[in-house]
């Protein structure tokens, strides 16, 4: 068995492209989390992926620190307008906001002191945050007790920190970021008193669920938007464009995502007009898979060992370009290769959160993390324009070749159809492509590099799935997408890869489009809500050793059938009406990349090489690059198909 590396009791900050600490992660979500092995036990709730924002979630107690750190962004606003006007004596500052006022009357502007002083601070320490880098921080109990006094003394100062505060603070404190930690641990200590916060004020405090699994869909269905207009970053995605990270909601967003999946279904699940495959899907990633194997093994002879994940990127990115594009690109081929980068890029700002989210003010200040997200955007979006662009110069309405194309006809049908009564602009039409593409390789790539970690980190496992491949498929043919339904201990485990992983631990951030009340909880109107689907796949209330990677949890008791009731309580594409319209693509693209390499390859790591799979923090989830996997191929000579 392979040594794991496992990091807890640490703190582990959340790198831009510049390095820059944009939030704060508690070590692998797998073995027990920091904020948890580093606190009192059942302090703060079990259960904690550990970002900031909201974790909505069953077991996700609102002393949980996610919740609390939900507050840094809900009540910052407020807070940071709080201390703004008490400098300034002005009153408005920021929308909406702050004029809810609670069940008990309140309004905003009234949250704990000690908030005010941990908004102030981080204000005061953007500056030095910039230059921060990815360093795990031990927490000692000094830096508890030190938060802890940051906590009360904040309740002392009134209000509003002074820079004196702030330097007495400061003292002994070396690194900036031991100071984010030290800021964020204080507003979690602050909160997890009964002070909780003006907002929450009447919200009982316990270990108690906030939202239960089928509340979370109501929930969804109701009044989740999308709070693009809150989290600055997301304007730049796609020129605020974006269906995924817009705030359109009501019939705009209805009308683009119908687009989408119409789009999505006509040129992947449609029949193959020139393949013997059963649709296009099928014959894009089977055609893909087979160059997968040939590589890997090519890579193995050359080299002795294979870092798989570029080479996963791209040929799952070459899928979606059949779809959305009908092009290919070669592996070696610099501009998909630039373009995958980005999409990695992408994920690590898009996931990480940003202090302007948190402090809006800070917008207005020079801003390296923003202007490298912009550049990010900026390129993505140039590649896919200048595919629009070509698209557009050889349109010919009578062969529609790919998304593009079809969204292109759509354009020109002057919005046809179904929705033809909301008035969509072009922009907003062609830019469901770039949606489309953006969503479909980095998900899809980080599911399979997952499962092919874990088929080599359990050999018995693998040895059941390749068993099963044999027994059912034989070696004369290829895995085809109506073998699903065959294979239930492979699916078995592709469900316990997207549990245990929970490689999208948060679904996109949501706001409450209103004032809505749950489950006995309040949410305000305008309340950044994301659904924590990694708690949701580790709750100890729904699954056996939650922690254990065991496939056969999704078998029926003889083993022999998968049980679908077990495989509906996984949380990977979201709740509700923004859920993933992906999904079945995903699904059927997983199964179908996975049987074809296991079907010819095995896979194991290196002996005696220590491999960490503690997941690195972002829009999804990855475990650090890994150059130790080792492939053969299982029989041979490459059976005919
Ligand atoms: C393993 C594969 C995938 C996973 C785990 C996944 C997961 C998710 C999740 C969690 C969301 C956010 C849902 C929410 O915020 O409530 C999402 C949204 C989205 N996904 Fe996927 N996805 C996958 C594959 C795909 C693929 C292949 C496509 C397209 C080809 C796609 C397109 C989208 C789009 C367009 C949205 C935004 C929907 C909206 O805002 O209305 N996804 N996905």
């Amino acid at each position: 068995m392979k040594q794991i590396k496992q990091k807890s009791r640490q703190f582990l900050f959340i790198p831009s492209p510049h390095q820059r600490v944009v939030g704060l992660c508690t070590g692998s979500p797998g073995n027990g989390h920091s904020l948890k092995a580093a606190r009192a036990p059942g302090e703060f709730g079990q259960h904690c992926q550990g970002c900031w924002g909201v974790c909505a979630g069953p077991g996700a107690g609102l002393d949980d620190p996610c919740v609390s750190q939900l507050r840094i962004f809900h009540d910052s606003t407020i807070l940071y307008d709080s201390v703004r006007r008490r400098r300034t004596g002005e009153r408005q500052w920021l929308p909406e906001h702050k004029h809810l006022p609670d069940r008990e009357g309140r309004r905003a502007g009234e949250g704990p002191a000690s908030s005010h002083l941990i908004v102030a601070l981080v204000v005061l320490l953007d500056p030095l945050l910039q230059e921060a880098e990815e360093v795990p921080v031990e927490v000692d109990e000094e830096l508890h007790a030190a938060a802890g006094q940051v906590a009360e003394q904040g309740d002392e100062v009134g209000g509003v920190a002074s820079s004196s505060d702030s330097s007495e603070l400061l003292r002994g404190i070396h690194q900036p970021e031991q100071l984010l930690v030290l800021v964020l641990v204080a507003l979690a200590e602050a909160h997890g008193t009964d002070d909780v916060g003006h907002r929450h004020h009447h919200v009982p405090v316990g270990l108690k669920p906030l939202v239960l699994l089928h509340d979370l869909q109501e929930l969804g269905d109701q009044v989740l938007g999308l709070l693009g207009d809150v989290l600055l970053h997301f304007h730049y995605i796609s020129n605020g464009q974006s269906l995924a990270f817009s705030p359109d909601s009501g019939e705009v967003w209805r009308a683009r995502r119908r687009l989408a999946q119409s789009a999505l279904k006509s040129f992947s699940i449609a029949p193959s007009p020139t393949s013997s495959c059963s649709c296009l899907l099928e014959e894009h990633v089977s055609k893909e898979a087979e160059y997968l194997v040939t590589k890997f093994l090519q890579v193995m002879e050359e080299h002795k060992s294979i870092d798989l994940n570029q080479y996963l990127l791209v040929s799952v990115a070459n899928v979606i370009c059949a779809i959305c594009f009908g092009k290919r690109y070669e592996h070696e081929d610099q501009e998909l290769l630039r373009v995958v980068d980005l999409g990695k890029e992408f994920g690590e700002v898009a996931g990480g959160g940003h202090p302007t989210d948190f402090i809006p003010p800070l917008r207005y200040l020079p801003n390296r993390t923003l202007e490298a997200f912009k550049d990010i955007n900026r390129c993505f979006n140039a590649f896919v324009q200048k595919i629009v662009q070509d698209h557009y110069s050889t349109f010919d309405k009578g062969h529609i070749r790919d998304i593009t194309d079809s969204l292109i006809q759509h354009c020109q049908e002057n919005g046809a159809g179904e929705d033809a009564h909301v008035k969509l602009s072009d922009e907003k039409i062609i830019n469901i492509v770039n949606d489309l593409f953006g969503a479909g390789f980095d998900t899809v790539a980080t599911a399979l590099s997952w499962s092919l970690m874990y088929v080599a980190l359990y050999p018995d496992i693998q040895k059941k799935i390749h068993e099963e491949l044999d027994r059912t498929i034989g070696r004369e043919r290829r895995p085809r997408l109506s073998d699903r339904g065959t294979l239930p201990y492979t699916e078995a485990f592709i469900l316990e890869m997207f549990r245990h992983s929970s490689f999208l631990p948060f679904t996109i951030p949501h706001s409450t489009t209103k004032a809505t009340a749950l489950n006995g909880y309040y949410i305000p109107k305008d309340t950044c809500v994301f659904i924590n689907q990694w708690q949701v796949n580790h709750d100890e209330a729904l699954w056996k050793e939650p922690s254990a990677f065991r496939p056969e949890r999704f078998l029926s008791a003889s083993g022999t059938e998968l049980n679908r009731a077990e495989g509906e309580k996984v949380l990977a594409f979201g709740l509700g009406r923004r859920r993933c319209p992906g999904e079945t693509i995903g699904r059927w693209e997983i199964f179908l990349f996975l049987t074809t390499l296991l079907q010819q390859l095995h896979f194991s790591l290196r002996p005696g090489e220590p491999v960490d799979i503690t997941p690195q923090y972002g829009l999804t989830m990855k475990y650090k690059k890994c150059e130790a996997f080792q492939i053969r191929q299982r029989f041979p000579e490459k059976s005919s198909l």
